[in-house]
């Protein structure tokens, strides 16, 4: 593993690390923020996933997180949203497929499947490689925005018993029927649609449940909430396999990380309370 950068914030540090992945066969570059607990003692992590053009950075710039992770003791770690340094047929064509959309699924159609396996990079390799490096214990929590919303309802609702709780921001909540995860579901997974459902947060909720109450916060002046979001769906799943999710619709705000930092102090509360609790 090449360390990037460590910087301080907040009496903790935030490090950039490049490791050789075996699930994307690629480099990979993720950024982990230890809080100034983490020097005497293992600290809880919660991985943040990102959404579309996104790379570890917007988060660990824009989110405004740090201050309370460090109040709480909580490490945060961001991977990347897909694979680089690959010059794939189309890959880096368009903002939405490709580089900075890897959608956390492993691909099982060519050209993509031999290296677009984020699924697996994020729910099984990066938790391993965290765990072992690091200062922190095996409890986790995860979350994320958008593309990276869907990514964290899906590992956490494939992986029960694994994250002690979930949240996102903006999430694609139901990506077979919208046109973002279409788009990248037709490509990365080809036609199936039962293998579609094993990546769908609301059919997954459905056919699942999930046994921990879920946070979703969402602007209502996303301009992408009607066509791509629709939280609906998710509400109305989680209503009929008797999940409790706290949807709250923040009146006025947008898809950006200005609503984001708005409120994700109360998702890292809401994360420590189940992690420390
Ligand atoms: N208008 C955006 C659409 C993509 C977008 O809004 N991405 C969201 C996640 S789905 C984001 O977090 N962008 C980066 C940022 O705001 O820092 C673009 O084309 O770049």
């Amino acid at each position: 593993m090449e360390q990037l950068s460590v910087t301080k914030a907040f009496e903790g540090e935030l490090h950039r690390y490049k490791h050789s992945s075996s699930s994307t066969s690629t480099d990979m570059v993720f950024a982990v923020y230890l809080p100034p607990q983490a020097k005497n003692h293992s600290v809880p992590v919660l991985y943040w996933l990102s959404g579309l053009t996104c790379t570890d950075e917007n988060f660990t710039q824009k989110a405004s997180a740090f201050r309370m992770a460090a109040k709480l003791g909580l490490a945060i770690v961001c991977p990347d949203t897909s694979p680089r340094g690959l010059e794939l047929p189309g890959e880096h064509d368009s903002y939405d497929f490709g580089s900075g959309a890897g959608f956390y699924v492993d691909a099982t159609q060519p050209p993509w499947s031999g290296h677009y396996r984020m699924y697996s990079y994020v729910a099984d390799e990066l938790p391993e490689l965290i765990e072992k490096t690091f200062p922190v214990s095996d409890k986790k929590a995860i979350s994320g925005h958008s593309m990276g919303g869907h990514g964290a309802l899906v590992i956490y609702l494939r992986n029960p018993g694994a994250y002690t709780s979930v949240s996102a921001f903006s999430p694609i909540v139901h990506p077979s029927k919208v046109p973002w995860g279409q788009k990248a579901f037709q490509n990365y997974l080809g036609a199936d649609k039962d293998l579609w459902a094993t990546y769908d947060a609301t059919l997954l909720i459905q056919e699942n449940g999930a046994n921990t109450p879920i946070l979703i916060d969402q602007g209502d002046s996303d301009s992408f909430l009607e066509e791509q979001l629709q939280p609906n769906h998710f509400e109305a799943a989680c209503a009929r396999a008797n999940v409790p999710l706290t949807l709250n619709l923040r009146a006025g705000y947008d898809h950006s990380y200005y609503f984001i930092s708005s409120f994700i102090d109360n998702h890292l509360e809401f994360h420590a309370r189940k992690l420390m609790g």
